[in-house]
C-alpha cells in the first residue's frame, strides 16, 4: 500500500482557528492551499487570519515561493478535495457532522491521498465508520496556533494501514511539525486528557471562589509553565527528586496522591460559573483584541522557540529531542 508523501497541493476542510491555521502553515511550506468552508463569509475571515499570522510567519522563515495569494477558496467539497495530495479536516467536534463530512471527502478525494482529522479527542474508528478507503484516514491532532506550535498527535483507527500512520508522520514533518503517534485509540489522546484534567481543576478553583481566572493563568505562567516549555513533568519532577532522582521523588511525594487536592470530575457549568470565568478573562483580555492578543503571543511563542533551539544545540540536544 502506498500513499502520496510528496506534498504540492494542501486542502482544508474548515477554515476556523484550527483550519485556518493549517492554512497558514501549508502557505508558509510553500504549497498551493485550496480551502473549503460552508460558512457565509468564511473565505474573508480566512484571508483575514492569514494575513495576522503571516508576519510571524515571515519571522520564523518562508520556504522559497511561499505566499498566501497561493491559496484558492473554493464552493464545494468535491472541489477542495479532488486534485489534493493531502486532506485536513477541521470541522465542528461533533461525531455525526464529521462521519457524513468524511463519507464525502474521502469518495471524491484520490484514493491514496492521506486523510487527517484535526478533531480534540473523536476516536477516529467512529467518525472514518463511513469513509472510502479507511486505509488512509488518521488523526492529526495540532495545537493553536497550529501554524507556529509543532505538535501533531498522530493516530490511527481499526482500519487505518500502519503504513498509513508513518506516511502521515512523513508529510507532517515535512511540514515543519513534531508528530507524536499515539499508538492507542483513547478519547483525547494524551495530550488533551492531560489539559483537560488541568482545565477541570482551573474550574473547581474559579467555582470555589479559590482564585480569579488571572490568579490562575499567573499560576501556570509563572512557574510550571515556563519550565514546560523544554522539559515535560516527568524529567522535572526527576530533578525535584535531587540527586536521588524519581525513586526518591515518588517515596516522598508519591502518598500525597491520596490527599484530597483533586476533584477530577467536573463542576456543574452553571450560569454563575460560565459568568465569572468569561467576565475573569475579559478582565484579563483588557482593551486588546484577540488579532493583537494573536500577535503578542506569535511574538512570545517565537521567542520562546528560537531560545530553546539554541540553548538545545549548546548542550547537544537536536530540537525535536
Ligand atoms: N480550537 C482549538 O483550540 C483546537 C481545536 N481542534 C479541533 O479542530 C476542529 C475545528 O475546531 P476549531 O477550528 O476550533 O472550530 P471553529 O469553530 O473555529 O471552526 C470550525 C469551522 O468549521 C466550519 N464548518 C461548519 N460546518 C462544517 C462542515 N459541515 N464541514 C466543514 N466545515 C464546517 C465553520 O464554518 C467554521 O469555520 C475540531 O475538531 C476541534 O476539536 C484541535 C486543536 C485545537
Ligand atoms: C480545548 N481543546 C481541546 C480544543 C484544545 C486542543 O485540542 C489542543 C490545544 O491547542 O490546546
Amino acid at each position: 500500500m502506498s500513499f502520496i508523501t510528496q506534498i504540492k497541493t494542501f486542502a482544508a476542510l474548515g477554515s476556523g482557528v484550527i483550519g485556518s491555521g493549517w492554512v497558514a502553515r501549508a502557505l508558509a511550506h510553500g504549497l498551493d492551499v485550496i480551502a473549503w468552508d460552508p460558512a457565509p463569509g468564511a473565505e474573508a475571515a480566512l484571508r483575514a487570519r492569514i494575513a495576522n499570522a503571516w508576519p510571524a510567519l515571515e519571522k520564523a522563515g518562508l520556504a522559497p515561493g511561499a505566499s498566501p495569494d497561493r491559496l484558492r477558496f473554493v464552493a464545494t467539497i468535491e472541489e477542495c478535495v479532488r486534485d489534493a495530495d493531502f486532506i485536513q479536516e477541521s470541522a465542528p467536534e461533533r461525531l455525526d457532522l464529521k462521519c457524513e463530512l468524511h463519507a464525502k471527502i474521502s469518495a471524491a478525494a484520490k484514493p491514496n491521498a492521506l486523510i487527517g482529522s484535526s478533531t480534540s479527542g473523536l476516536l477516529p474508528s467512529e467518525f472514518y465508520a463511513d469513509a472510502t478507503h479507511p486505509e488512509r484516514c488518521v488523526v492529526g491532532h495540532p495545537f493553536n496556533p497550529v501554524y507556529l506550535l509543532p505538535l501533531v498527535e498522530v493516530v490511527g483507527g481499526a482500519k487505518t494501514a500502519p503504513e498509513a500512520v508513518q506516511a502521515a508522520i512523513q508529510v507532517y514533518q515535512s511540514l515543519g511539525m513534531r508528530p507524536l503517534h499515539v499508538r492507542k485509540e483513547v478519547p483525547g489522546f494524551i495530550a488533551d486528557r492531560l489539559l483537560e484534567a488541568l482545565w477541570r481543576e482551573a474550574l473547581h478553583l474559579v467555582n470555589d471562589g479559590v482564585a480569579s481566572t488571572g490568579e490562575i493563568d499567573d499560576a501556570i505562567r509563572f512557574g510550571a509553565g515556563l519550565r514546560w516549555s523544554f522539559m515535560g513533568t516527568f524529567l522535572t519532577y526527576t530533578l525535584a527528586g535531587g540527586n536521588a532522582g524519581m525513586r526518591h521523588f515518588m517515596a516522598q511525594f508519591g502518598p500525597a496522591l491520596q490527599l484530597p487536592w483533586t476533584y477530577l470530575p467536573a463542576p456543574e457549568l452553571t450560569d454563575t460559573l460560565i459568568d465569572r470565568v468569561v467576565e475573569g478573562t475579559a478582565e484579563q483580555q483588557g482593551s486588546r483584541s484577540i488579532a493583537e492578543l494573536e500577535r503578542y503571543r506569535d511574538d512570545c511563542l517565537l521567542a520562546v522557540l528560537g531560545a530553546i533551539k539554541e540553548t538545545k544545540t549548546k548542550h547537544g540536544f537536536a530540537f525535536a529531542d
